[in-house]
C-alpha cells in the first residue's frame, strides 16, 4: 500500500498576479473572488484537493506589497504565515510584473521547494520570449527548482501543476477531514461575493474602504436568510455606496444574490445596511473585529 500524502501548497506573489484565478482552476471551484483591481485578496484561503491517496491544501494569500496600513500589515502577516507553513511555494509572476527586492530577497529566503508560475503568457507580445522571461526571473530568485509558464484566465497549461505538486508531497496524515473543501465558513463566502460586487461597481476609493460581515445566516429548507453589514470609512462613502435613492446598492445587492444562489445553490434572501466604521484600515481594534487579527 502507498503512504498518505499530504502538505501545504502556498499561492504567492504581487497584487493582481492571478493567485485568486489560479487557485479556483486548481481547487476546481470558485472559493476566492477576482477582480481585476489589485489587493483583491485580503485574507488565506485554503482550499482542498482530496483523493484517496492524498490531500493538498493550497492557499490563496494576499498579494505580496509594502504596508501602509494596519490591514495591509495583517494581510502580509498572512502571507509570513503561508510562507512558514508551505511544502511548496507556488510563485506567481505575471507577465508584466516588476518585482522588488524585499520580495526577492522574502522568497529566496524560503525553506520548502519553489515553482514560478510565470502568469498571463496570453499577454507576451510576438518578439518576447517565455524561455527568456524565465531565465530572466531564475537569475533573480535563486531556489526555482522548476517553471510553468500558464495562462490562468485562458486556463492554459494549468494542468502542468498538479503533477509537480503532487510530486513534492510529502508523506503525511490529511490535516482536515477528507470531505472539507476549505477551512472557511459559510459566512465568509457571502461576505466575500458581496465585497467581489463591490469592487466591480465602484471606482477606486469605495472597495478598499469597504468591509462586509455577515451579521445573521439563517438556512431553512428551501431558502437561506442572510443579513449583511457593510463598512465604509466615511460619512461621504456611505453616500456614494448607497447611490441614489439606494439605486446603487440594490444593484451591488442583485448582483451578489445571483452569485450567492449560485454558489450555495439555494434561493437567497439578502438583505444589506451600511455603516461607517471610522478607519477601520488604519485601527487594529476594528482589524481584529473584523477577523485580520487575533
Ligand atoms: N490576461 C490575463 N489576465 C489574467 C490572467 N490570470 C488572471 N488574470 C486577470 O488578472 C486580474 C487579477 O486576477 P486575480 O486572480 O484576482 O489576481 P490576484 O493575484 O489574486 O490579485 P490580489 O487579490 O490583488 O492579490 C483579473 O482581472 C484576472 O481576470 C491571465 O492568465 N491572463
Amino acid at each position: 500500500m502507498t503512504e498518505f500524502k499530504a502538505g501545504f501548497v502556498s499561492i504567492i506573489g504581487k497584487p493582481n498576479a492571478g493567485k485568486s484565478t489560479l487557485m479556483n482552476l486548481l481547487v476546481g471551484e470558485q472559493l476566492s473572488i477576482v477582480t481585476p483591481k489589485a489587493q483583491t485578496t485580503r485574507h488565506r484561503i485554503m482550499g482542498m484537493i482530496n483523493t484517496p491517496e492524498m490531500q493538498i491544501v493550497y492557499s490563496d494569500t494576499p498579494g505580496m506589497l509594502e504596508p501602509k496600513y494596519a490591514l495591509h500589515e495583517a494581510m502580509m502577516n498572512f502571507v509570513k504565515v503561508s510562507l512558514e507553513d508551505a511544502d511548496l511555494v507556488l510563485l506567481v509572476i505575471a507577465w508584466d510584473d516588476t518585482i522588488e527586492e524585499y520580495m526577492i530577497d522574502r522568497i529566496n529566503r524560503v525553506k520548502c521547494p519553489v515553482v514560478l508560475i510565470l502568469n498571463k503568457i496570453d499577454l507576451a507580445k510576438k518578439e518576447e520570449s517565455v524561455e527568456e522571461k524565465i531565465n530572466f526571473w531564475k537569475t533573480k530568485f535563486t531556489n526555482i527548482q522548476q517553471a510553468i509558464p500558464v495562462s490562468a484566465a485562458k486556463k492554459k497549461n494549468v494542468d502542468k501543476i498538479l503533477p509537480v505538486v503532487q510530486s513534492v508531497l510529502p508523506v503525511h496524515p490529511p490535516y482536515f477531514p477528507q470531505d472539507d473543501l476549505t477551512d472557511r465558513s459559510e459566512r465568509f463566502f457571502a461576505a466575500e461575493i458581496i465585497r467581489e460586487k463591490i469592487f466591480y461597481n465602484y471606482g477606486q476609493e469605495i472597495p478598499y474602504s469597504a468591509e462586509v460581515v455577515i451579521e445573521s445566516f439563517k438556512e431553512a429548507e428551501d431558502i437561506i436568510r442572510v443579513r449583511a453589514q457593510i463598512y465604509v470609512e466615511r460619512d461621504s462613502q456611505k453616500g456614494i455606496l448607497i447611490g441614489k435613492a439606494g439605486s446603487s446598492l440594490k444593484k451591488v445587492g442583485i448582483e451578489a444574490r445571483q452569485d450567492m444562489e449560485s454558489f450555495f445553490k439555494k434561493k437567497i434572501h439578502l438583505e444589506t445596511h451600511v455603516k461607517v466604521a471610522d478607519n477601520w484600515r488604519k485601527e487594529r481594534f476594528k482589524l481584529k473585529q473584523f477577523g485580520y487579527l487575533e
